[in-house]
């Protein structure tokens, strides 16, 4: 059985060994950094903080929603200092996603254009889900027959819920269940808390698992992510998703090593 985590708010002892165990800490956003455009008290201050101790910090979200050029952006806008180290975009083409010529409701054409494939491109192999503000039937449509002429069924992430503004809202998970109801089958999820994205990172950022820590809100993706992926640490805070009830008691499937009410906490 795993031991119960550490509460670390408050005491400032236990905060700075479990600070001094890691020399990398991989941070999940939302519900960690900030709740939708809400920064949380303490965030920018924390990370710091750890980069003024020689941490490297490294940003891992499962929210599609935005490129990684724009989450450098909305982190130099709330005075968090972050390098994009994009070396080569991806040169995947793809269609979809954000066309504006998609933002519309199906009309009797679209229904005859897609059931006799007319409206699909035939190079299509793999339909993408992820976490869509503008999901509608049409894109459903499309990607329902994409898949059902054998395109691989993908997703970024399968979260539940999405924290904002100090709520839960549908999350990516909930884009591709329409999707999972028709075909009856799950997406192959690339996000947290699969290993495809933990190989990713650090083939990027080389770093020692065992001198590594993933911050998060989420028990089913962030920290499953960090345990499964044999990092040294896993914190969990209070501000997103999961709450302590979830990992108290016996037999609880995930429990992170610490956990603290909120980021800012860290500060001792
Ligand atoms: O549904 C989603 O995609 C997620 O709720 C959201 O994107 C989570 O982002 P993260 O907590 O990994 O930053």
């Amino acid at each position: 059985m795993a031991p119960l985590p550490k509460y670390l708010t408050g005491d400032k002892e236990g905060i700075k060994k479990f600070i001094d165990q890691f020399d990398v800490f991989l941070f999940d956003c939302d519900g960690v950094l900030w709740s939708g455009d809400h920064l949380f008290e303490g965030t920018v201050d924390t990370l710091e903080m750890l980069r003024s101790k020689g941490k490297q910090l490294v940003f891992v979200t499962n929210n599609s929603t935005k490129s990684r050029a724009d989450y450098k952006k909305k982190l130099d806008a709330m005075g968090i200092p972050a390098k994009v180290h994009e070396l080569t975009s991806a040169h995947i083409p793809h269609l979809g996603g954000t066309d504006p010529t998609l933002l519309r409701a199906i009309t009797p054409a679209d229904h005859a254009a897609i059931a006799a494939g007319t409206a699909l491109d035939p190079s299509v192999g793999a339909v993408l889900c992820g976490l869509d503000f503008h999901l509608n039937y049409l894109k459903l449509s499309l990607a329902y027959h994409y898949l059902r002429r054998g395109a691989v069924f993908l997703a970024t992430n399968t979260d539940s819920s999405l924290p904002s503004a100090g709520a839960l809202f549908p999350g990516a998970g909930a884009v591709s269940a329409p999707l999972v109801k028709m075909v009856g089958r799950e997406p192959l999820s690339l996000g947290k808390p699969s290993q495809a994205m933990m190989d990713a990172i650090e083939g990027k950022f080389r770093f020692e698992r065992a001198r590594a820590c993933m911050v998060g809100d989420r028990l089913d993706t962030d920290i499953r992510f960090g345990i499964e992926g044999g990092l040294g640490g896993t914190l969990a805070v209070l501000t997103g998703v999961s709450r302590k009830e979830e990992w108290e008691g016996e037999g609880k499937p995930v429990v992170p090593m610490a956990y603290v009410d909120k980021l800012g906490d860290l500060r001792g």
